[in-house]
């Protein structure tokens, strides 16, 4: 028998703190408009965000969303409306007391979408160009142009001229350019968005190996959730001028906070399931036991993604253990791809999409089919978009 102790807790010897690390960029309460014919248009809605040293935050979300406007209030392009700036602890924006630091008098670059690169100067004129602007002459006395060239994998380019280069080649210069003067913060405004998914992957993995060699400050903005999973140190998914969610990629991936985050990272297919206190789940008809656990009655959303879902014959008793299955689906339509066969299924008129690895079985259209969903690769939504925990025995 375990009785309650009414002791002390044990102490703990305290461990010798390490010092907080310091925002090297902390943005509190930025709101910014924009006029559109005689509306004024609000798109960002009181930003708070900091960044330590050496952090590589994304913004990720959808067209629109505010992800270029933030940036471009961190470099000095818009000026906010509203809130504060402060960059290594300097303030350079500040509504209250009417601050606003210039672009060329912050220790920012940015990279461009479009490269951006001055066609008239050579590559090595180019990098060279931001370490002239800011008389950085040891760095440009130092050899700081061929080194970082070198970095990028373009010292061979030096002498050329930017319409001499390819989409990637073009890239990767104005990448050593924004780097040649160790700027405190680094911009990148959807940098791989112009080049094709070969090229795409490669640029992604080297700009991974700069930030893990250089140790640089950045902010990333993309759309591609792949790209953000891939780079960031931590991810911001945004949504009409306001952060849904801000975390650890790996985190944000696995435990979306909210619905929206969620069908951002590719759990687009949805369920609307009526619970009862037993935990019997009404989905169109058809009934789930087994799937919640008792004592949480409600209206939930069930989110997937593609390669969760799992399908077979209509009648079949096939298919992973641990699953249950909706009958009544009809294949649509298949869409071959390398590794995965994406089959469009209808079940009672929703339509879902189901990722089958190309060594397994492909249905053909008009194929009846069962779905099979699988707590453990669920995840729940309460009626307010909000993630819910611990609603299976089964994850
Ligand atoms: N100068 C401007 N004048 C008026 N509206 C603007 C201006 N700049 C941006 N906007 C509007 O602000 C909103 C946010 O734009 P922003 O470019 O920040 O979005 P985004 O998330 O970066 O989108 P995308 O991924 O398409 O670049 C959009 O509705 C856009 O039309």
């Amino acid at each position: 028998m375990t009785t309650k102790s009414t002791a002390a807790p044990p102490t703990v010897a305290a461990e010798p703190e390490s010092p907080a690390p310091t925002a090297k960029v902390q943005v509190s309460k930025l709101t910014k408009s924009f006029r559109r014919r005689k509306e004024s248009v609000q798109v960002l809605h009181g930003i708070d965000l900091e960044i330590v040293d050496g952090e590589l935050l994304v913004l990720l979300g959808p067209s629109g969303c505010g992800k270029t406007t933030l940036l471009r209030c961190l470099v000095g392009l818009e000026r906010p409306d509203g809130g504060r700036v402060d960059l290594a602890g300097r303030t350079v924006v500040d509504a209250d007391t009417r601050t606003f630091v210039q672009p060329n008098r912050r220790d920012v670059a940015m990279v461009f979408q479009n490269y951006a690169l001055w066609p008239h100067m050579d590559v090595a004129r180019n990098v060279a160009y931001p370490l002239k602007s800011r008389g950085l002459k040891n760095l440009l006395s130092g050899g700081r142009v061929e080194e970082i060239l070198k970095l990028v994998q373009c010292d061979h380019l030096a002498d050329r001229y930017p319409p001499e280069l390819s989409g990637g080649q073009q890239q990767r210069v104005s990448l050593a350019r924004a780097l040649a003067s160790n700027p405190g913060l680094l911009l990148l405004d959807e940098p791989l968005s112009n080049l094709d998914a070969l090229l795409r992957i490669e640029l992604r993995a080297q700009l991974r190996s700069l930030h893990r060699q250089l140790g640089f400050t950045g902010v990333y903005v993309t759309h591609d959730q792949e790209e953000a999973l891939a780079l960031g140190t931590r991810v911001a998914v945004m949504r009409e001028g306001r952060f849904e969610q801000i975390g650890d990629p790996e985190e944000v991936y696995r435990r979306p906070a909210t619905a929206y985050v969620a069908d951002f990272l590719g759990a687009r297919n949805r369920l609307e399931v009526k619970v009862d206190d037993l935990g019997t789940a009404e989905v169109d008809g058809q009934t789930l036991r087994g799937f919640f656990r008792p004592g949480m009655p409600g209206t939930y959303t069930l989110l997937f993604r593609d390669q969760d879902l799992e399908l077979r014959g209509a009648g079949g008793n096939e298919g992973a253990a641990g699953r249950s299955w909706l009958t009544g689906g009809t294949v649509h339509e298949v869409l071959p791809g390398g590794n995965h066969n994406e089959h469009v299924v209808r079940v009672n008129g929703i339509r879902f999409w189901v990722g089958i690895p190309a060594s397994k079985e492909r249905y053909a259209p008009e194929t009846d089919v069962e779905l099979g969903i699988d707590p453990r690769h669920t995840l729940c939504y309460d009626a307010d978009g909000k993630l819910v925990e611990g609603w299976t025995h089964g994850a």
